[in-house]
């Protein structure tokens, strides 16, 4: 089997060096790159918990296409420079796996057109653990049911978007089943300016970040003398791995966009 050639974006952050260190333990993983808005000419072995990913880091994304000619791109950064890689990316006909979040409904659409464009795949994925993917799914069958609906999303402080992209999915996933309601009491007012959370066709989204946190998500709903709650915790950043090889693998073999890890699960 050929090894498939990836490059990593963000690789010195909390998820980009857990990446790394997948691409060491899979075997037909070969990681050619890293992009960094630093360290342009050293190599990543020369950073601080690298020892043997002897691979140059690149400051120029085209250049690091050019010279390294990968296969994916596996971006986790930020939302403004994740979609300028995926962008990039694309264009190079390097397929991407995205999992930076915070992306808007227009970035999601020119990365579509632009996959149909260039008829190459990319996958994005607010949440690469597979029971997070099952926490939204779950969640979705529910509010087939369940009209009353609040999402709590909770996540370490350093998270930079609100509400988190998992939260995001889940509403959209419920908002396709459920029968459309405003929560809560129609004449409710808000005496401090948020209390009630953000609007998402009328489900209530929560988002709470705190130190020691990682990344948890309950989905709460509420009938007559019920309640049912779908959660799912993920403790480190390990939990996403197995997410992050499946959309490696899975992404070479689509030629469209793919938003949400529930479309390639079998
Ligand atoms: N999809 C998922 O399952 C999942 C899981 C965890 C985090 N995330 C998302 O992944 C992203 C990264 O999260 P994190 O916790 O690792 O953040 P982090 O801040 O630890 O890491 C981000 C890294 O990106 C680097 N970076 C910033 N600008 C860059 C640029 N222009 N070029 C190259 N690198 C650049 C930073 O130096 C940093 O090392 C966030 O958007 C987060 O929401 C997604
Ligand atoms: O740590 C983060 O940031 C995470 N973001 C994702 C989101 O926005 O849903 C999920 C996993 C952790």
């Amino acid at each position: 089997m050929n090894k498939i050639k990836i490059v990593i974006a963000g690789a010195r952050g909390r998820m980009g060096k857990e990446a790394v260190y997948l691409t060491g333990r899979t075997e037909h993983f070969d990681l050619v790159g890293v992009l960094d808005h630093k360290h342009e000419g050293k190599k990543l072995s020369d950073l601080d918990g690298f020892t043997g990913y002897d691979v140059p880091i690149y400051t120029d994304i085209e250049k690091c296409f050019q010279t390294e000619k990968p296969d994916v791109l596996i971006d986790l950064t930020t939302p403004e420079f994740g979609y300028y890689h995926a962008k990039t990316a694309l264009s190079y006909g390097v397929r991407p796996v995205v999992g930076t979040t915070g992306f808007t409904k227009e970035n999601l659409q020119e990365l579509e057109d632009l996959c149909e464009e260039m008829n190459r795949g990319c996958i994005i994925a607010p949440n690469f653990a597979l029971g997070a993917v099952l926490m939204m799914k779950f969640s979705q069958i529910a509010a087939k049911y369940y009209q009353d609906v609040e999402i709590m999303e909770m996540h370490h402080d350093q998270k930079l978007d609100a509400p988190s992209g998992t939260a995001i999915k889940t509403a959209e996933l419920m908002a396709e089943v459920r029968q459309a309601k405003n929560q809560g009491h129609p004449d409710e007012k808000e005496t401090i300016p948020g209390a009630r959370g953000a609007d998402f066709d009328g489900m209530r989204i929560h988002s709470t970040r705190l130190p020691g946190l990682i990344a948890h998500q309950q989905v709460l709903f509420g009938a007559e003398g019920e309640s049912l709650t779908i959660r799912h915790d993920s403790y480190n950043r390990v939990s996403f791995m197995s997410g992050v090889k499946l959309a490696v693998e899975e992404v070479l073999k689509v030629n469209v966009l793919v938003y949400g890890l529930e479309n390639i699960m079998e």
